[in-house]
């Protein structure tokens, strides 16, 4: 039998959020935020401290009201006297629990206020989240790896249809993160889950995600699928010469742009330059400047999101 019973894929979203306004007083926390994430994704929300985040999933939640915007989950309005649509989500914000009940007492907690029956899912959670070795342990004595498998647990104690996770992974080591990244491969995958997740770091949920979306300031200002970010990350020519005034001269003299890095190197984006660095090289040991440095260099994906947070700042 399986663990979690497999959702009915229908046609409708699993999040929709349209045009949605939050404000604090004067303060605009979420500034006309629109995204949809399909069911069976897990969708990367990705932003600084204070881009949002947490606002957008309080207000998916039901949890703070929005200034305006529409917010639909599984194809039902969002409000917060919608029992119907809570049964079928879950949600993990920072792991809360009472630290002087043990793992067992913590789980059966949740299931009840969840309102399940079935007391063999407290057992299905554990085993789901390899917490057997601590089920006795109380929550206060947990490390915090396990602390946040203990929330996780929690938030899919009911089997929710879509889980809503705040920094899941935060504390976790590599081979934690590994685990949990298979868990929610698997439930996406096998079981249709949608799974939403929020972080700083484009390092952790490029591991897990399959589409991330960047919000920053309050404003949703890039979409893209995991799968595409490699072509996305920008290439750079990094190039030094014994005569850095001379190697200079005859970049501007063949019409190349460049920039100093902070380590005194020279920094080509231009595309010919990237895709032919042979004939840059060509041209500079003819100029009598020979390149003692001469590497194309991809940015990382932490590179990648603070280029794309510091285009949107001119931009906003
Ligand atoms: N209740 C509130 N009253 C006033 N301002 C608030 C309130 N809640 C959040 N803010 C402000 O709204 C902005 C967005 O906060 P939010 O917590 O959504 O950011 P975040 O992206 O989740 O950040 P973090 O990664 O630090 O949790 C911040 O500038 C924050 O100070």
């Amino acid at each position: 039998m399986n663990i979690i019973s497999k959702q009915k894929n229908s046609g409708t979203k699993a999040i929709q959020i349209e045009s949605l306004h939050k404000n604090f007083g004067e303060y605009k926390a979420l500034n006309n935020l629109s995204l949809e994430v399909n069911r069976g994704e897990i969708f990367g929300f990705l932003g600084l401290n204070g881009a949002g985040k947490t606002t957008t999933i309080k207000t998916l939640l039901g949890m703070l009201r929005p200034t305006s915007g529409k917010l639909y989950m599984l194809g039902e309005k969002v409000h917060a006297g919608n029992y119907k649509l809570w049964d079928k989500v879950g949600y993990l914000e920072e792991a809360t629990f009472y630290p002087d009940l043990t793992v067992i007492e913590n789980l059966d907690i949740a299931r009840r206020m969840q309102g399940v029956s079935d007391k063999e899912s407290v057992n299905r959670v554990i085993c789901k989240l390899g917490l057997e070795p601590h089920e006795k342990k109380k929550a206060k004595q947990l490390s915090l790896g396990n602390k946040q498998r203990l929330g996780l647990a929690k938030a899919m104690i009911h089997k929710p249809e879509i889980m809503i996770l705040d920094e899941p992974i935060n504390g976790l080591d590599p081979a934690g993160v590994a685990e949990i990244r298979n868990m929610l491969y698997d439930l996406a995958k096998n079981f249709g889950v949608t799974i939403f997740i929020s972080s700083h770091l484009l390092e952790e949920l490029a591991k897990v995600a399959t589409r991330i979306g960047i919000i920053h300031n309050g404003h949703l200002i890039q979409e893209i699928e995991m799968a595409k970010l490699e072509q996305s990350l920008q290439k750079n020519l990094v190039l030094d010469g014994r005569d850095k005034n001379a190697l200079k001269g005859v970049l501007k003299e063949q019409g190349y742009e460049f920039e100093e890095t902070m380590d005194g190197h020279l920094k080509l984006t231009d595309g010919q330059a990237v895709e032919n660095p042979e004939r840059l090289a060509e041209l500079l040991v003819k100029s009598n400047q020979p390149p003692t440095l001469l590497s194309v260099i991809t940015e990382d994906l932490e590179g990648y999101f603070l280029r794309t947070i510091g285009m949107a700042r001119g931009n906003i």
